[in-house]
């Protein structure tokens, strides 16, 4: 699959409100986007929401309200979120131009593959967001499923995953999920939604220059005429001019640069970082060859390879001294995790060599 975002230079950017409420809030803020530049749309017309009794969009009468617009706007492309086989039919049958499968419907196969099953043969962009938890492969098994339908166009949408952790996010963004993605598929586009990350205006900026800074290929931000008395995700939504303010703000990065001064640079830095990373392996080579030989001791000894005391003492340390050497005290304390458990894997298969008893 080629990469079928047209305009490289810039982040593809979709923007409306989280829903669709009346003929005038849809209107204004499309409007006030479109005279931004801002030429694709998004409007929310069915709501998946948590709790009943809550707004749950206005139904497919929105289709009706977009409709009018793209007729006296025939540039202006609409991007509608459907659950149901029914959601799809509904928005083939009003021209809405590109679908997108919501967090909460991408987590359920049977749900995809009855969308994937209704989108046989038809030509129309398809986004699917990430599910709710976070597991990469069912993200994958979406998208696979809508590519085996024959749909080309496709992108995925990282809007963060639902934590119990407490956190300054609505959705945690673990970034390292969606740039898995892009490593397994570097053809796919990559669009980012720091309206459901955030959940909060404040954060959207830096959100949204996150993305910009690992290249991604677009923003969907969610945008209101009032954003204070709309009806779903109020404090998530930005008007169309602090949207605008919002991107102009933004650093757009290359995905590189072709300028020799930076290329000579880049190389000489990334020489350097080999050099580190086989000084890195080095050392936890040595360590590991420790824990072996500690690991035949404590067998020849009948000594039990899980130590509380001593790990205690290991993993409260170590941030300690990474902290003197400017390592962020969290980025050692993971590190060690993993270099605890790989000490235990490493003792236990001692330990089971040839027992003798
Ligand atoms: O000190 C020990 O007894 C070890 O086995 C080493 C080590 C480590 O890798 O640091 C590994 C396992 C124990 O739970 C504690 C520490």
């Amino acid at each position: 699959m080629e990469n079928w975002i047209k305009d490289k230079g810039h982040p593809w950017i979709i923007s409306g409100p989280c829903s669709a409420e009346s003929p005038e809030q849809l209107e204004q803020t499309c409007l006030q986007l479109a005279e931004g530049g801002i030429r694709t749309l998004r409007a929310g017309v069915w709501k998946p929401r948590t709790r009943p009794h809550q707004f749950e969009g206005v139904g497919a009468i929105a289709l009706e309200w977009i409709k009018e617009i793209k007729t006296a706007h025939p540039s202006l492309s609409f991007a509608v979120e459907v659950a149901t086989p029914e959601h799809v039919e509904r928005c083939l049958k009003a021209g809405i131009d590109i679908l997108w499968i919501g967090a909460r419907t991408t987590v359920n196969p049977f749900n995809v593959q009855e969308l994937a099953d209704v989108l046989k043969g038809v030509n129309i962009p398809v986004l699917v967001k990430n599910p709710v938890n976070p597991d990469l492969a069912l993200w994958m098994g979406a998208i696979e499923r809508i590519m085996h339908a024959g749909i080309t166009q496709i992108g995925a949408i990282h809007r963060g995953f639902s934590s119990f952790q407490k956190s300054k996010y609505r959705n945690m963004p673990l970034w390292q999920i969606p740039l898995e993605l892009k490593t397994l598929h570097p053809s796919l586009p990559l669009i980012c939604d720091p309206s459901h990350i955030a959940g909060k205006r404040a954060l959207l900026q830096e959100i949204a220059q996150r993305a910009m800074d690992m290249n991604y290929d677009g923003l969907m931000i969610e945008s209101h005429i009032h954003p204070e008395s709309a009806l779903s995700d109020a404090e998530q939504q930005l008007t169309p001019k602090a949207l605008l303010s919002l991107l102009a703000n933004l650093s757009i990065r290359s995905a590189s640069s072709s300028n020799p001064l930076f290329i000579n640079k880049l190389e000489e830095l990334r020489h350097q970082i080999d050099q580190a990373d086989r000084e890195i392996l080095e050392a936890l080579a040595s360590r590991m060859a420790l824990v072996e030989q500690l690991g035949e001791y404590k067998k020849e000894n009948n000594v039990a390879v899980f130590q509380i005391e001593r790990w205690n003492e290991v993993f409260h340390s170590r941030p300690e001294w990474g902290k003197a050497l400017r390592l962020s005290p969290d980025f050692v304390e993971e590190l060690y995790k993993i270099i605890h458990t790989e000490s235990i894997k490493i003792q236990t298969e001692v330990s089971q060599q040839n027992p003798s008893r």
